[in-house]
């Protein structure tokens, strides 16, 4: 007998028929021997549709109320999971984040996970029930109710699975695993068998979505190997794990764009130390991240410095842009919002010289235009236009020969 964790995202709960496929993939697990936990998000698009809803009402919600809002899509889910194994016969119970306490810091919106206690998991394993978990969601100290992020129910499920010492942690979706870049956009994309934790993290916080990259640290700290799959159909998935190959890494597993990005000019700003490190904090204090960052010298001993930041932060950004432009001397500050962030990414490529020339050179080739340039050790990022961006996936995808990985 093993003990199981399965996550089933929105895409694999989007409609009571898929719930029920869901139920009838559980009792399987159940049938074969096993305790199952299972984690699920809200229905297909139901988190969209709350945001939408509370678009109408206000332009500045109180955090706490969001999250009220945003647990009750996964609150939805478990309810109808539960209620789809019960009427196959089997025994089953629903749990929320408050209920099976998933402990975390007061920070609404963004939580973090602090503590699980498994009494009550436990409990409900040791009579034979299969639980059903509400992803995404925890609790404070204070019992209000908190959400650990977009996408965050891939970190529950991780979380729940390192608490209870699962034997396996799987997370099911609309894709039969990790690609080497997303298959919507690049048709001719290849599964991989194998991915390191560390390539994951990069792609998942570049763009991947099919897996949260919080969820991904937490799997590499716990060393939990992670199985990828699709609920849709049984085809073999992809295993997430440390990495165990010295030798032979390759230079390049994957590509990813990121639509969600906004790039931020300041205007001619004065040439004098200390200037970026006061526009930095000032962004920093207000809890706005900051990814890539250029600055370049104009003329006059002005400098022009340029940066990109989450779309959902430009607000705060602007905010603090106003409040500092007097102190800094700022002229004038430009926002484009027509950016792609297009990425490669591969543990081999730190030891092989050459792979951001065949990046810039491919680009040049086919006349899209580069505006920022960052890389690490594993990966290479490049803003570009982003009406460009699928056709620029798809560039890197063919000079890289992604599509003949596994051979
Ligand atoms: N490299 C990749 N490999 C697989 N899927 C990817 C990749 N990059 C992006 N995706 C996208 O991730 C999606 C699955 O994530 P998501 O929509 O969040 O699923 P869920 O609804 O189960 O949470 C896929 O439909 C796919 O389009
Ligand atoms: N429902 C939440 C949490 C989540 O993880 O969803 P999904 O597993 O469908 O990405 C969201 O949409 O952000």
């Amino acid at each position: 007998m093993s003990l199981i964790v399965q996550k089933y995202g929105g895409s694999s709960v989007a409609t009571p028929e898929l719930i029920k496929n869901v139920a009838r993939r559980v009792i399987k697990g159940y049938e074969a021997g096993n305790q199952m936990i299972v984690v699920v998000s809200a229905m297909g698009d139901t988190t969209d549709h709350l945001i939408d809803l509370m678009g109408k009402i206000t332009d500045d919600p109180d955090p706490r109320e969001v999250d009220m809002l945003l647990t009750t899509g996964e609150q939805v889910s478990i309810a109808l999971l539960t209620m789809a194994i019960h009427a196959c016969g089997y025994p089953a119970i629903s749990l929320t984040g408050s209920q099976i306490e998933i402990k975390t810091d007061e920070k609404h919106n963004q939580a973090m996970i602090t503590d699980i206690d498994t009494t009550r998991l436990k409990k409900e394993l040791a009579e034979n029930k299969i639980v059903i978990v509400a992803g995404f969601q925890g609790v404070n100290k204070n019992h209000d109710f908190t959400t650990l992020g977009r996408g965050g129910s891939d970190t529950t499920t991780v979380a729940v699975a390192a608490a209870i010492e699962a034997d396996r942690c799987e997370i099911y979706s609309d894709v039969d695993g990790v690609y080497t870049a997303d298959p919507r956009i690049v048709t001719d994309a290849s599964k991989l068998d194998y991915i390191s934790y560390h390539e994951m993290l990069e792609l998942a916080n570049l763009g991947a979505n099919v897996l949260h990259p919080r969820a991904v640290e937490l799997a590499n700290s716990y060393n939990l190997e992670l199985y990828i799959a699709s609920s849709f159909n049984d085809t073999l998935g992809t295993i997430v794990r440390g990495d165990e190959e010295m030798e032979g890494k390759k230079n390049v597993v994957g590509a990813a764009s990121d639509l969600g990005e906004i790039k931020i000019t300041v205007e001619r700003v004065p040439d004098e130390p200390g200037i970026a490190g006061k526009l930095f904090n000032a962004l920093a204090a207000e809890g706005v991240n900051v990814d890539m960052i250029i600055q370049n010298l104009q003329r006059d001993e002005l400098n022009d410095i340029t940066f990109t930041i989450n779309q959902e932060q430009e607000k705060k950004a602007v905010k603090v842009l106003e409040k500092i432009n007097p102190e800094l001397n700022i002229d004038n500050y430009h926002i484009d919002r027509d950016v792609a962030k297009i990425s490669i990414v591969g543990a081999g490529m730190q030891s092989t010289p050459g792979i951001a020339a065949r990046m810039f050179s491919a680009f040049g080739k086919n006349n899209i235009n580069i505006a920022m340039i960052t890389t690490s050790e594993i990966k290479i990022s490049c803003l570009i236009a982003k009406e460009q961006a699928d056709q620029a996936l798809n560039i890197l995808h063919k000079e890289f020969r992604l599509n003949q990985i596994n051979n």
